[in-house]
């Protein structure tokens, strides 16, 4: 107790005076080491710059991040602690850590191939199966250390996986982990990043009763893989918080297009994303699976990072269309045409090269819509060949059946510098772009698509050996996404109508080009280095509104998960806060509870012990005085009788009469007397005797009756301050399930809210691009209009010519067209205005509909709130029924026992005989 109280104690004094921590430098400047050389991220709680160590010149990169108080720092330090603590070659390790004038200043080892997910941005593509076997394989070494130290990261995602240059992963970001005491010890924070959040995490937003385990990074390495594919996580197009109910009620994710992956694959991701934790396997179990064991080999990745960081020529070329008029380039606009050349470095002159092409596309080859678009696709292809072709005229495209596109993307990596895996294709089946139209189209209803076309030069060593040559091709196959609820940020004016009977969202698609008057495209070559060779790849990709739009999306979803992760880390800081603060209420109300009983239970101990020694006071007292009583009773007594005595023989001597029997009879009479004498003082002291144990026993009852009342007035107070504590303790824990869950509905609302804020700009963003579209629409109408106008009436005047009709019928025949054709322009002008309205209709009820899903969905989570308030409340209330019936059960037997003893008391004090105290004075 004694030390329970000195630690609250303590733990009040160290709030107020600056904290030490261990791996914390405090007060020194970091500048004076560090020099910081230029940003290379921006994160939700600070940027993130590049820094060279002044005296050792060691690259870092340094998180600096804006702390206002103690109070906040302490949320970087199990970041920082455990980044100290964590000694493993895919853990990115801590260099520094500083505290400064307000600054923190996290210094990490620096990584200079970047975060995953800018890699892919870079590339504008996902990775090849190889390259995420070995993301894979990496990353679960990185997680079974961290597991096995009972680490949680918490927010595994490819923008937390950075790169070395040599293709080393190195998990970093550990701002939202959690270090656990052991690994039994769970956690019930709602945290990390939603889309690659496990089920069981979210579950943890509205019930901390369903606590997580490192099973949770399992999840999000599944999510990551996914990512790593294609580029974005399952659900990325819905917003944040609708995505954690589709990841809770949805079947697990899988890769959109299985047939372009392996079945090993597809194997592991099934493995990792169960939604049962329990079910799910291990990192040390996943370890040995045969995809991530296929990851060992780091050649993959370490061409991935000399890719993405190759030194890139871009040329842009911009296009302009006429909107409507276009009628024969639709649909994918998106193509990315890619060359790559490897060529050996010594070798000067060019030869000519074959390059083989392919168009990618999906299996929905019965669709009208989509042939046509892949025809149209194909337009755009041959105009991109014939490109390539003008600027080297010894170029050859090969088309590549469809078949090996399967195969291709699952190693295009390997395929470029494999030469056995290559598919070279004979001079007859190469043809330009004229057998595209045989390729099945995939781009299905996704208009937005893109199609991507990569052509890859062949390789050839120095002597220009044309066997050597590899064509391949790598089929960039971008994934459908799910009909339902996802709409499209690309959404046409059509397919909003087309789409209506859909659940609104606010991943609403705009598409087609018609929306997007200019495009311009990108041609950019990549020029690296890789185990010696110089490889060159050329993209070509048309970039038009939609990617605007689709970096726009990103860029915002971005920031709308820093926001999140800063509420997260506030709403966890208010967590713990109360915790505390409910932990402190507890420990201060078992400390009163204890404080009272020790206080009463001292009290009447007291009182007891006061009457024992009073008892003993007055029992000594008693018997010395009737000792002494005796004593000088008995001396007296004596006294006189010693006189009687002398009295009795004085006048025994003077009677004459007496003389001659004087002897014998004097003795005789004397002895009488004597005993007579004896006799009498006995029973005098006797008396004394008699008189004194009265006395005793009666001050003994006395004592006695107030021992009795003082037990049971102690006992009395005991139960009562036991039942008070019962009920103090029910009403105190009740109270803090009560604040518990109402900081639960202030956050959810809190964040709820910030949601609706978001989806309302959302919805008005789209009201507005929906207006211009109309307004784009309205314009190039009219200009139709008026065209259309002039050459029907240049024509009906031709053939009023011809019928040879007087002057004035010519002009009342003329008078009457055009008010026909005025009529007909504004029936016209009126449909479409009437579609307009309806458009406008649509896009304002899908996002009403919308608007209410949230609300909905909010006040399920509420009320699943207040569910679990009330079963926590109704768990208390049976819980403390049970122990007050317990304890009373307890009551009886107590009382019976203290009665016992009383009686027993009673018993005692009726028998006289023993002069010792009895035993109920000593104290309980
Ligand atoms: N050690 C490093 N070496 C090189 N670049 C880094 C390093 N650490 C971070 N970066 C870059 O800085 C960016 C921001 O990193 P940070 O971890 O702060 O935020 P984030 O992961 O993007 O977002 P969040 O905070 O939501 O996880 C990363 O995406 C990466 O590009």
């Amino acid at each position: 107790m004694a030390s329970l109280l000195m630690r609250i104690f303590r733990l009040g004094v160290e709030k107020k005076r600056v904290r030490h921590y261990e791996n914390l430098k405090r007060d020194v400047d970091p500048h004076q080491t560090w020099e910081t050389m230029g940003e290379l991220g921006d994160g939700a709680f600070g940027k993130v710059y590049k820094a060279q160590n002044q005296t050792t010149g060691v690259l870092a990169a340094v998180k600096v991040i804006e702390v206002r108080s103690e109070e906040q720092l302490d949320d970087y330090i199990t970041e920082i602690d455990i980044l100290a603590s964590c000694r493993h070659t895919n853990i990115i390790s801590l260099m520094d850590a500083i505290f400064f004038e307000g600054w923190l200043w996290i210094l990490i080892e620096y990584c200079p191939g970047g975060a995953l997910d800018d890699i892919m941005l870079e590339l504008e593509r996902g990775l090849t199966e190889q390259q995420i076997s070995e993301v894979c394989c990496q990353s679960l070494q990185a997680l079974s250390y961290l597991h096995q130290h009972h680490i949680i990261h918490r927010d595994l995602k490819a923008g937390n996986i950075l790169l070395t240059m040599d293709g080393q992963v190195k998990l970093a970001d550990f701002g939202v982990s959690a270090k656990n005491d052991n690994t039994i010890q769970k956690r019930s924070t709602f945290i990390g990043t939603p889309y690659w959040m496990a089920p069981e995490v979210i579950m943890c937003e509205t019930s901390k009763d369903n606590p997580y385990t490192t099973k949770a990074d399992i999840w999000s390495l599944g999510i990551t893989l996914i990512e790593a594919a294609e580029m974005e996580p399952p659900h990325h197009s819905l917003n944040p918080m609708r995505v954690l109910l589709k990841i809770t009620k949805s079947p697990p994710p899988t890769l959109s297009n299985p047939r372009q992956w392996s079945s090993h694959f597809q194997d592991f991701l099934r493995r990792t994303l169960q939604k049962n934790p329990e079910s799910r396997w291990g990192a040390q179990q996943l370890m040995a699976h045969p995809f991530s064991y296929a990851g060992r080999d780091g050649r993959a990745l370490k061409e991935l990072i000399a890719e993405a960081k190759a030194e890139v020529t871009e040329v842009i070329e911009a296009e302009d269309f006429d909107v409507g008029k276009e009628e024969d380039i639709t649909a994918n606009e998106d193509d990315i045409t890619m060359k790559v050349e490897c060529e050996d470095v010594n070798e000067a002159v060019k030869e000519e090269h074959a390059t083989t092409e392919i168009g990618h596309e999906e299996v929905n080859s019965s669709n009208e819509k989509s042939e046509e678009r892949c025809e149209k696709d194909q337009d755009l292809c041959t105009e991109t060949e014939e490109e390539e072709h003008s600027s080297n005229k010894e170029d050859v495209t090969v088309e590549v059946d469809h078949e090996d596109l399967d195969s291709r993307n699952e190693n295009s990596e390997n395929t470029r510098k494999s030469d056995e895996e290559v598919v070279i294709p004979t001079q007859d089946e190469m043809t330009i772009g004229s057998q595209m139209a045989e390729i099945p189209c995939q781009n299905k209803e996704d208009t937005s698509s893109e199609g991507e076309k990569i052509i890859i030069g062949n390789e050839r060593d120095a002597a220009g050996d044309q066997d050597g040559a590899s064509p391949t091709e790598v089929c960039s196959e971008k994934k459908v996404e799910e009909p339902e609820q996802e709409l499209h940020m690309d959404t046409s004016i059509q397919n909003v109508t087309e789409e209506q009977s859909k659940l609104p969202g606010e991943d609403t698609t705009v598409s087609s080009k018609e929306l997007h008057p200019s495009r311009r495209t990108v041609k950019r070559t990549r020029k690296f280095m890789v185990d010696g060779r110089e490889i060159s790849v050329t993209t070509s990709k048309v970039f038009s509104e939609g990617d605007k739009k689709e970096q726009q999306m990103r860029c915002s979803r971005r920031q709308e998960l820093h926001a999140l992760k800063l509420l997260q880390r506030e709403e966890q800081r208010e967590h713990g806060q109360l915790e505390q603060k409910l932990q402190q209420q507890r420990e201060q109300m078992f400390r009163h509870i204890e404080q009272e009983m020790t206080s009463k239970k001292q009290y009447y101990d007291g009182e007891l012990e006061r009457l024992e020694k009073q008892y003993q006071q007055q029992s000594s007292q008693m018997e010395a005085e009737h000792t002494s009583r005796l004593r000088e009773d008995a001396r007296r007594l004596k006294a006189q009788q010693e006189k009687e005595l002398s009295r009795k023989s004085s006048a025994l001597k003077a009677d004459p009469k007496e003389v001659r029997t004087a002897a014998f009879t004097h003795t005789c009479t004397e002895q009488r007397f004597l005993q007579k004498q004896q006799q009498e003082l006995n029973e005098a002291l006797q008396k004394g005797v008699q008189e004194h144990k009265r006395k005793v026993a009666s001050m003994e009852w006395e004592i006695t009756v107030k021992s009795q009342q003082l037990k049971r007035a102690r006992e009395a107070v005991i139960w009562e301050l036991e039942q008070r504590h019962l009920q103090e303790k029910y009403h105190l824990f009740k109270q803090q399930v009560k604040e518990q869950y109402s900081l639960q509905r202030q956050q959810l609302t809190k964040r709820h809210n910030k949601d609706k804020e978001r989806a309302s700009r959302f919805q008005q963003a789209l009201l507005e691009e929906q207006k211009s579209l109309q307004a784009q629409e309205r314009v190039s109408f009219q200009k139709a209009q008026k065209a259309e106008a002039k050459s029907c009436l240049n024509q009906f005047k031709m053939e009023l010519k011809k019928q040879g009709l007087s002057g004035p019928e010519q002009r009342q025949r003329l008078t009457q067209f055009l008010s026909e054709e005025e009529a007909r322009q504004k029936q016209e002008r009126q449909s479409l205005q009437e579609s307009h309205e309806n458009q406008l209709k649509v896009v304002q009820e899908q996002c009403d509909a919308s608007a209410a899903e949230l609300q909905q969905l909010q006040n399920e989570k509420l009320q699943i709130l207040v569910e679990m308030e009330k079963k926590k409340i109704k768990a208390l209330e049976d819980e403390h029924t049970l122990e007050l019936n317990e304890w009373r059960d307890k009551l009886a037997c107590r009382k019976e026992v203290l009665d016992g003893i009383v009686k027993m008391r009673d018993i005692n004090m009726h028998d006289f005989s023993s002069s010792s105290p009895p035993l109920i004075y000593s104290p309980v």
